[in-house]
């Protein structure tokens, strides 16, 4: 993570009133990337959420709440501290300490852009505090900066579907508005695929029928989302990038990739780095049924243990709000939010 960024003197960051009384609490949906075909290109945002609360305070102190966020750091490594003060650093703001409370249902490492919700998150907590100075666009620039691709950056976001570019030193997205009828199953896997580990399998070059595979069924896969084209999505979502490498790290993946079209699905992929597949279906389709079933089998037959889940596209970016932490009901106004009971939240 390259968390420099060039720092901009702003006069109107300046004078930005930073009041040690006020928290911010973001509330961030999840992404999928990629898409199947679109790597590294496209990303749509998901009906399941990561929250943030920042506040000024004169030591800093991390809180995580419930029990998705095992393992992350609760000193000032921590990933969502990291980024605060990035966002300082380049308006040239100083607040050191920060109080942080951190909630999240969205699964580490898992495909379902935890990390880029994190910094998501963040970042608009961060911007909000010292006055909300940075545009969504700057604040898009440094998340992909950060994240080094902007698909899961930019669709929890903007929200929706995006296709988004970055040449390394500039990020753009579109946003598309998902098919309405479109509904999403996320099998989950019980255990941990990293990025890293995820992005080390890919081959440093491919061939040029590859490459022109992919651009051709991500073109026509952005076409068919934009245009409502959910029977061309069987075909456009295929893959030869990056979907093939993976496979080898997710037992049951080329199975169900290949076959779950033919139980209900309009097409199949694996969700960012993976190891959790993603189906969208038509809504019109009930939910559970012969999709879920047969995801669930063939998982079993492979023995992991998967959790398998029916979310919608989140068609809106980020939510954020402002406390009053003197506010005598400032615990409960803070566990409403969060959407988590008051005892759970230490403030
Ligand atoms: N809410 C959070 N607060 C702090 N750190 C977080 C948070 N969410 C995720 N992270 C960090 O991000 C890491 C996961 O990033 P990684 O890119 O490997 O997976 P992912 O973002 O869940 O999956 P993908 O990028 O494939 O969608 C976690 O191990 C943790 O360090
Ligand atoms: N586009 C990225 C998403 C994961 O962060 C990948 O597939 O590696």
């Amino acid at each position: 993570m390259n968390s420099e960024t060039n720092r901009t003197d702003r006069k109107d960051v300046k004078e930005a009133a930073i009041r040690p009384d006020r928290a911010v609490v973001v509330k961030v949906p999840a992404s999928t990337a990629n898409l199947g075909p679109g790597f590294d290109t496209l990303g749509m945002a998901l009906s399941l959420y990561a929250w943030v609360s920042l506040r000024p305070s004169s030591e800093t102190r991390v809180t995580l709440v419930g029990g998705n966020l095992d393992g992350v750091a609760v000193d000032k490594s921590n990933l969502i501290y990291e980024v605060a003060q990035s966002v300082f650093r380049r308006v040239g703001v100083d607040i050191p300490e920060l109080d942080i409370i951190i909630k999240s249902d969205i699964p580490l490492t898992r495909g379902l852009g935890s990390s880029a919700s994190a910094i998501v998150g963040a970042l608009v907590a961060a911007n909000e505090l010292i006055g909300g100075v940075l545009s969504e666009h700057e604040l898009f620039q440094m998340a992909t900066a950060l994240e080094k691709h902007p698909d899961n950056v930019g669709a929890s976001l903007f929200g929706g579907i995006i296709a988004s570019a970055w040449d390394g030193t500039r990020a753009e997205a579109v946003r598309l508005e998902p098919p309405a009828g479109m509904d999403v199953l996320v099998a989950i896997p019980a255990f941990e695929l990293s990025t890293k580990k995820a992005r080390n399998v890919l081959p440093q070059s491919v061939a040029m029928g590859d490459a022109v595979f992919n651009v051709s069924h991500s073109s026509l896969l952005t076409a068919a989302l934009a245009t409502g084209r959910l029977d061309l999505l069987k075909m456009a979502m295929r893959d030869r990038l990056h979907q093939p490498y993976r496979a080898a790290l997710i037992p049951g993946m080329t199975t169900i990739l290949e076959e779950a079209t033919n139980h209900g699905a309009l097409g199949a992929v694996l969700s960012g780095a993976g190891p959790t597949l993603l189906m969208l279906t038509d809504r019109a389709e009930a939910r559970g049924g012969e999709l879920e079933s047969f995801v669930r089998e063939v998982m079993a037959a492979e023995g992991i243990e998967v959790d398998a889940r029916w979310l919608e596209p989140c068609l809106h970016g980020p939510a954020h709000w402002e406390l009053d932490t003197s506010a005598a009901d400032y615990r409960e106004q803070l566990g409403r939010l969060l959407e988590a009971a008051p005892e759970e939240v230490q403030v």
